[in-house]
């Protein structure tokens, strides 16, 4: 008999990637494409979702023929996905009616105190376990409705289909118009601010809140457990697996117990600590979500600290001020210095998220003199992200009652030596970084074969883990505590800037 694989399609923020993964759990093949980011007024972030599924139509069939493997070999499919970003298209002819509004857009900071009047804050976060913040599906819906009447009427009549990143793929994924499954799963659902997060169910307040007709929602599933067979790009892949990113790295690095936690570093940072089946509510600033749900089993939860921006200052370097060619070639430009020279950055480009959850917060260079060169600002640029990932372990540790004794990491930028080590040098404990580079496919992919029992159980996954790389502190303490301290000023200008100039920002 021909070998099975399992496959795996990750819709991230700037591009979608399709994986064969074996047995073994080794990749077979990759498939790779970016899609356009629009920035149309300051803080806001669109996609087109016509394009990111024009993107999907041409990665799964390229990953299936760089493998030479039929689409029969392929004994599942998981879909995972950048989480939040809102879409809604028309249910007769399937094309989106609006943008996509990105996870990172911030258009509806200015709806945050309406929305914060009909359901306080407090009221929000206990059913959803999520602060009132831009970030979240929620207020972008509510904004699309209120400056597009006639989408509301036309989603009331139940002509439009909302949905997160992953329901858009496997509706089209399904069939689209001609019978496509209207689905999503509970962890992308547990960030929409829609649904409550001991139910698991849409929260009919919150509709209201956020003027969300029922018309329009999909149907939340179980991460794991089959939605439906592909029709498109190619015909028979089971989908038995929809589940977001960064719950999917969690995942992938076979963080399966109450205690295991990852951090990912790719366009933001997402620190996830596995809580078990409590929904645990923080005490400092961190969002509670679901990790996964296995069909007919309770739900497992995490604790999340997420940043907005971490890879994505390293880009915006490439794309916006021409500073380097390629994302690698900021270590280059870092190591030309051998510290900071006094200059820090805060990469506020969507307010601040956690812990600070800081919607006026603006991006912020410090500590400028004639001395620092372009150098000093690439180790800043680099230092921005260590020094955010202590703030949210700092968050978490508290949480936990009990310190990080190391980190486990994984994304787009640990492939950066100097920013691994720049993270063990502020955290002080051992940073670790397994042999698999893509985990958040991974995940998806682990969930999907666990569905249908290509992988017998968790333990053979756990065996597959291998450790790749291992960064160990070596300033000394009170050289970091003073260092933590200077970025905790830095911090406290970019909010203080945002606040005194927010009234300007308004006209
Ligand atoms: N060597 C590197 N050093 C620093 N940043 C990097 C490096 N390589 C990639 N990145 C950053 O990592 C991000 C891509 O990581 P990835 O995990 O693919 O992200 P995403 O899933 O959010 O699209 C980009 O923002 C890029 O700027
Ligand atoms: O697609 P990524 O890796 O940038 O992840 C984005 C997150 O899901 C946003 O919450």
């Amino acid at each position: 008999m021909s070998e099975r694989y399992v496959a795996a399609l990750d819709q991230g923020t700037t591009s979608t990637r399709c994986i064969l993964f074996d047995r073994h759990g080794r990749m077979v093949s990759i498939a790779q494409r970016e899609h356009r980011q629009h920035f149309p007024h300051p803080g806001w972030v669109e996609h087109d979702a016509a394009e990111i599924w024009s993107v999907v139509r041409k990665v799964v069939p390229q990953a299936l023929a760089d493998a030479d493997v039929d689409p029969s070999q392929v004994i599942a499919l998981g879909v995972t996905n950048q989480r939040e970003t809102v879409v809604l298209w028309d249910r007769r002819t399937g094309q989106p009616v609006h943008r996509a509004v990105v996870w990172q857009d911030t258009r509806t900071v200015g709806l945050l105190e309406e929305i914060a009047r009909e359901m306080s804050a407090e009221e929000i976060r206990r059913r959803t376990g999520l602060p009132l913040f831009s970030y979240f599906s929620g207020p972008k819906l509510r904004w699309i409705f209120e400056r597009h009447p006639h989408l509301y009427e036309r989603a009331v009549r139940g002509e439009l289909m909302f949905g997160t990143m992953d329901s858009w793929i496997v509706w089209n994924l399904t069939g689209g118009v001609e019978g496509g499954r209207h689905v999503t799963d509970v962890t992308n659902a547990s960030r929409t601010m829609l649904m409550d997060l001991d139910t698991l169910d849409w929260d009919d307040d919150l509709l209201d809140v956020m003027r969300v007709p029922r018309a329009v929602l999909p149907e939340i599933r179980s991460t794991m457990g089959t939605v439906g067979t592909t029709v498109a790009p190619v015909r028979g892949l089971p989908v038995a697996a929809v589940i977001g990113d960064q719950q999917a790295s969690l995942f992938g690095q076979t963080a399966f117990e109450a205690g295991d936690a990852k951090c990912t570093f790719g366009t933001g940072s997402f620190l996830l600590l596995n809580t078990g089946e409590t929904p645990i509510r923080s005490r400092h600033e961190l969002i509670t979500t679901v990790a996964h749900r296995a069909e007919g089993q309770p739900a497992v939860y995490a604790l999340e600290g997420s940043t907005a921006v971490a890879g994505g200052l390293v880009q915006w370097c490439r794309d916006n001020l021409g500073l380097i060619r390629t994302p690698a070639e900021i270590e280059t430009l870092a190591a030309t210095v051998s510290d900071n020279g006094g200059c820090y950055v805060v990469p506020a480009f969507s307010g601040l998220f956690a812990p600070y959850w800081d919607p006026g917060a603006q991006g912020t260079i410090v500590g400028l003199t004639s001395y620092v060169s372009k150098g000093h600002i690439a180790r800043a640029v680099l230092e921005a992200t260590a020094w955010q990932t202590r703030d949210l372990v700092e968050a978490m540790n508290a949480d936990a009652g009990v310190p990080a004794r190391s980190l486990l990491v994984d994304g787009g930028m640990t492939g950066d030596n100097l920013l691994m080590q720049a993270v063990a040098d502020a955290l002080g404990i051992p940073v670790v970084r397994p042999i698999m580079a893509e985990t958040v496919a991974r995940g998806a992919a682990y969930a999907a074969g666990l569905t249908v029992g290509y992988w017998a159980d968790r333990n053979v996954l756990k065996g597959q883990w291998q450790r790749a790389a291992e960064w160990h502190p070596q300033v000394a303490e009170d050289r970091r505590e003073l260092e933590y301290r200077h970025w905790q000023h830095a911090v406290a200008l970019a909010r203080e800037w945002g606040r005194r100039t927010a009234a300007d920002r308004r006209d």
